[in-house]
Parts: structure tokens; C-alpha cells; sequence
């Protein structure tokens, strides 16, 4: 059931078993409101009772911003998250990749822990996932493949089901130039080509982790109680080093109130609210912690740190159409199809350029996109007050620049500081300006000659490394896809904040299970990645308590 306020909840006077921060998904939901045999089979208790704490759902982002960033020319970007239950997935633009085979197989390496490779996630991808058919029910032959999908999952995944009077011109341009060669299916470990976007998306309306996972059927079920309208403040030791119980608030400036379960607490408050109730905890760089007076509990230095992002930028080409999103409302994200390329096949960069050593290649490996190219019938950015324009967004997925969540103040009510240090590493302007290039290439070529009109604004094909260098920092900013602020690492490791099922490192009782413990990010969207770690996640569980 769903409860406003935490008094109808202690009316019932419940013991929880579990308690889960962040109103999100998840599979061991569902198991244990399975019929009671079945929960057995999973070894849960006929008691098993579970919790989800979700921020209140109006209004529904968090409104955050970044801090000054460096290789923004010092702007600062907003940074939205997911203020609603369902999290960012109830906000995002619902496109759906998962990454690369390499993007997962290094995941593992770096956890030590073949459970996080790519061929033993397959079965969670699916478990996730129920393909299903596009809004128009188009025929879809060659444009996905089956054979990579689920199809009895529980999360809706689809292709666009309204046509857009630019998608010949893109499947042409995939038959004219090598630079864009065809992809049948960017799902299924190797993403490189242009292909059929993908999205979470169901009979036209958005699939969220709310609409999904906590669908009627799942909410309604006796174990499972859903708390809306509360914000966790901190995780209070039961015992020395045993952290299972929640403090939280359902008004800021009420008392502050707790709850405690019988086995686990789980973050998932996602990169950024996950690290920041492990430091207000006390549970992180404990020197710095005790710098701003908050008693430190936990020595974790790796807590915060790490944050990896994605970075955007817009551009629209003026062209000789009337039919495009941009006359409609301007905010429509009418995504149509990606393309994620490497600047070169295989063995790196060309060696004239700075980062040629493969060994300093952030990307997973060759198979594993440096950027993405999102086409789009409209401009993606603020549209100009006049014109009709083809978008190609160009964002830079596999990123060295590193940045961090961190604290100013022990209250914790206050936002923490939050710094993707977009494009502050030179590799990761080095590609966007080579993103940029490529989109215009993509542009000029032939099946838009009758249709582009005019290149963007400062940005053509005779701008200097130094212009479009100014350009990119003018005006990119984020996709939102923080990862890595509660890293993977291998049991007994000095740096990372989780051990490789999850649990938080020298503590019991308390496991993060969201996208922060991604300790590389995929080159993707990363909702996909969020719910394959919420499917995985679930199952470690299951396994500590059968
Ligand atoms: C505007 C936008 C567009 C995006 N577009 C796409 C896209 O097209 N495709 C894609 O794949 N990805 C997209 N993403 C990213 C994707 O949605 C996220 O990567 C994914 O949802 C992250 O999941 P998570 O569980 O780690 O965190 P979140 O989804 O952020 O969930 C965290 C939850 O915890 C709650 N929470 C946080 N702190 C507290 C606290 N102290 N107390 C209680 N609850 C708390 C939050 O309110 C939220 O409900 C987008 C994100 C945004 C913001």
C-alpha cells in the first residue's frame, strides 16, 4: 500500500524486514509478495515485510545545480534528479541503451567479479525488460533484434511508434558513408553504427520504475508499504558497525523520525542522494567529514568521489521543412535514432593526436563508443525564435574527466555539492570537438543536400580547433547520467565504497543499490544500467538471506 504520512504506517505497528531509500524499483519487491510457496522457494520468511521511502512527488525534480564548472568556462549547469516516485526514470527522455559487452566485462574486471560480466547479465537484461510493439504497430522487421530482447519482463521497452519525416534521410546516410555504418540493434554489445532508437515506452505513454515495479498490482500487495513524503536524513548504527536504521523527515522543518528493519537497509537514492546520506552518516573521508563537525563513523574515503557524467551539446541545422518539433512545443524530445562511434576501428587514435596510447583510452575497449549522435526532427537545445531545424545532440560517452559529490555543511537537509567536472579533461574536448566534425560530415552528406539549409550558428566546417573549442564550453552540459559515487571494488580493496555484492564495506546491514556503484560509466543512456543493477542487486539479496 501507498502511505502519505508515516503515522498511518505506525498505526499498523510493523516490523520491516527490509527498508529501501529512494522510490525506485525492484524485483525483490515483487518476489517476496509472490504467493507464499514461491516465497519460500526464495527463501524469504513468511513475515518478510518491505519499505520504500520516496521523496515527496511534487514538484518533481530536485532542482540542483553544479557547482562552477572548470571545463565550462566556469558556468554552472542545472543538474536535475527525479523528485517523484519512479525516480529520474518517472522524469528522463526515455531512450534505452544498455551499453557495451566491454562497458560490463570491465565492470567486472574492476570487481573482480565475473557476476557483473556482460554474458551473466544477459538473463537480468531480459528479466528487466518486455519488448514490446510500437504505439502505430509498424512492421518492425529490421529494425531491432528479437534474439538480443526479453520479452516477458516487466519494464516495456519499444521503438518509436511515430514515424518522423527525417528517418530515410538518416537510414540513407548509413548506406553513403562509412563514417555511419547500419546497426540492427544497438542492445545487443556492440553498439557502433547508426540504428532504431529504443525507448521505455508502452502504448504511446511513458515505462517508468513506477509505472512498472510499482505498478497496482505490486503496491497493492500486504507486504509491501510504500512511504511517500519522506526524506532521509541519515543511517543511524544499530550496533557498532551494523547500520539498519533510517532516520528521516516528512517535513524539513518537522522532527525527525526513524525506522528500523529487521535485515537490511538499502540506498537507493542514486549518485547523488546515495553519497550524501553515507557522508551525513559519518560514513566516508572521515577527515573531511570531521572538518564540517559531523562525527565520523566510518573511514571511506572513496565515498562522493569518482562521479562520471556525460556531456552534451545541442546543435540544429536550419532546413527548408515546416514539419518539425520545433514549431510545437519546443520542449518535445522527439529522439529518433542514435549512433555511437569511435574516432577510429580497433586499435585507438590516429597517432599524429595527443592520447593515442590505447592505455589511456577511457572507453571500454574497441568496441565501445567514444560519442553518441542523437538525430533528432527539431533542435534539442533552446530553439531559436525562428526556423526549422534538424538536431544532432553530440555527447561524449566515454569521458575521463572525474568529479566528485561533497559536503559543505553538517546539515543534513542541505544540498551537497555536485561536481561532474564536465569536459575538464582535455581527452573528453578532444572528442566532442571531434563529435561536432562528424556531425557536420553527417549533415553534408548527400541525402540532406535538398534539405539542410544552413550549418549552426558558429559552428561550420572551416571553425578552428580553438573556436569550436570556445563553442563547446559556451554551451554544453550535462545528459544526466551520473554513475560511480559508491563504487564496485573487490572485497578487501582500500579504495571503493560497496564490495561486489553490494554491501557497503566493513559495515553490515547496509547495501547501495543504484547506479552509483557503477565504478566505470557505460557508454549509454543509463537507465538501462540502472535497472540491470537493480535486477542483479535484488538477487544478491535474495542469495544472503536464503
Ligand atoms: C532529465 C533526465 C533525463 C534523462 N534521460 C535519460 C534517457 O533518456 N535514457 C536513460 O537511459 N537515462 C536517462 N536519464 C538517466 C536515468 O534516468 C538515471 O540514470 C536513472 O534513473 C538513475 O537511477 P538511480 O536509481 O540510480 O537514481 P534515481 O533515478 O535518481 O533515483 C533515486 C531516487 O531516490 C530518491 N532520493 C534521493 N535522495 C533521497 C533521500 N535523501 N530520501 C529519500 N529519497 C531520496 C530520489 O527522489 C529518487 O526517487 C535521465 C535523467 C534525467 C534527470
Amino acid at each position: 500500500a501507498i502511505y502519505e504520512n508515516v503515522a498511518e504506517l505506525e498505526k499498523l505497528n510493523m516490523q520491516f524486514d527490509f527498508i529501501v531509500v529512494g522510490g525506485k524499483r525492484d524485483r525483490w519487491k515483487r518476489r517476496c509478495k509472490l504467493p507464499f510457496g514461491e516465497r519460500q522457494t526464495f527463501g524469504f520468511s513468511a513475515g518478510s515485510r518491505w519499505l520504500v521511502i520516496a521523496t515527496p512527488n511534487t514538484p518533481w525534480d530536485w532542482n540542483y545545480t553544479t557547482t562552477p564548472q572548470v571545463g565550462l568556462n566556469g558556468r554552472t549547469v542545472a543538474f536535475p534528479r527525479g523528485f517523484v516516485l519512479g525516480g529520474s526514470s518517472s522524469v528522463n527522455y526515455m531512450v534505452y541503451t544498455r551499453g557495451s559487452k566491454e562497458d560490463f566485462d570491465r565492470f567486472a574486471l574492476i570487481a573482480d567479479d565475473e557476476r557483473w560480466s556482460w554474458d551473466n547479465l544477459i538473463p537480468y537484461m531480459k528479466k528487466n525488460e518486455q519488448f514490446t510493439q510500437p504505439a502505430d504497430h509498424h512492421n518492425t522487421t529490421g529494425q531491432f533484434n528479437p534474439a538480443v530482447h526479453g520479452f516477458n519482463g516487466i519494464n516495456s521497452v519499444t521503438l518509436s511508434g511515430f514515424p518522423s519525416p527525417i528517418d530515410d534521410r538518416v537510414i540513407e546516410t548509413t548506406q553513403e558513408l562509412a563514417e555511419f555504418p547500419f546497426n540492427l540493434d544497438m542492445n545487443s554489445g556492440d553498439p557502433i553504427g547508426v540504428g532504431w532508437g529504443q525507448m521505455t515506452v508502452k502504448d504511446g505513454s511513458r515505462s517508468s520504475s513506477a509505472t512498472s515495479y510499482l505498478a497496482p498490482q505490486f503496491v497493492s500487495r500486504p507486504n509491501l508499504h510504500v512511504l511517500l513524503h519522506a526524506r532521509v536524513t541519515r543511517v543511524l548504527p544499530t550496533a557498532s558497525n551494523d547500520f539498519r536504521t533510517v532516520e528521516f523527515v516528512q517535513d524539513l522543518k518537522g522532527k525527525r523520525m526513524t525506522l528500523s528493519a529487521k535485515k537490511e537497509i538499502v540506498l537507493s537514492a542514486g549518485s547523488v542522494g546515495t553519497p550524501t546520506i553515507l557522508m551525513y552518516s559519518g560514513i566516508g573521508n572521515s577527515s573531511a567529514l570531521q572538518s564540517l563537525g559531523i562525527k565520523p563513523l566510518h573511514n571511506l574515503p572513496s565515498v562522493g568521489q569518482n562521479l562520471t557524467d556525460h556531456s552534451l551539446l545541442p546543435l540544429g541545422w536550419l532546413v527548408d521543412s515546416t514539419d518539425t518539433f520545433d514549431t510545437e512545443a519546443r520542449n518535445t524530445t522527439a529522439l529518433w535514432s542514435t549512433t555511437r562511434q569511435r574516432i577510429s576501428d580497433g586499435s585507438g587514435f590516429p597517432t599524429t593526436l595527443p592520447y593515442s596510447s590505447a592505455s589511456r583510452d577511457p572507453s571500454a575497449g574497441p568496441n565501445t563508443a567514444h560519442y553518441e549522435h542523437l538525430y533528432s526532427n527539431g533542435f534539442l537545445g533552446t530553439t531559436p525564435p525562428t526556423g526549422n531545424y534538424l538536431g544532432i545532440t553530440s555527447a561524449v560517452v566515454s569521458p575521463a574527466s572525474r568529479g566528485s559529490i561533497t559536503l559543505n555543511t553538517s546539515d543534513p537537509l542541505a544540498p551537497p555539492l555536485i561536481n561532474p567536472n564536465l569536459l575538464a579533461s582535455e581527452f573528453d574536448i578532444f572528442i566532442m570537438r571531434y563529435a561536432v566534425r562528424s556531425a557536420l560530415r553527417f549533415a553534408a552528406s548527400k541525402p540532406w543536400a535538398d534539405y539542410v539549409i544552413a550549418p549552426p550558428v558558429g559552428v561550420n566546417n572551416t571553425s578552428t580547433d580553438d573556436e569550436l573549442d570556445d563553442y563547446i564550453r559556451q554551451n554544453a552540459g550535462s545528459v544526466f547520467h551520473p554513475v560511480g559515487t559508491a563504487s564496485v571494488s573487490p572485497v578487501g580493496a582500500k579504495f571503493g565504497v560497496v564490495d561486489p555484492d553490494l554491501s557497503v564495506k566493513g559495515l553490515t546491514g547496509l547495501r547501495v543499490v543504484d547506479l552509483s556503484v557503477m565504478n566505470r560509466i557505460p557508454a549509454a543512456h543509463s537507465q538501462a544500467a540502472a535497472y540491470i543493477i537493480g535486477e542483479r542487486g535484488a538477487d544478491m539479496i535474495k542469495e544472503t538471506w536464503s
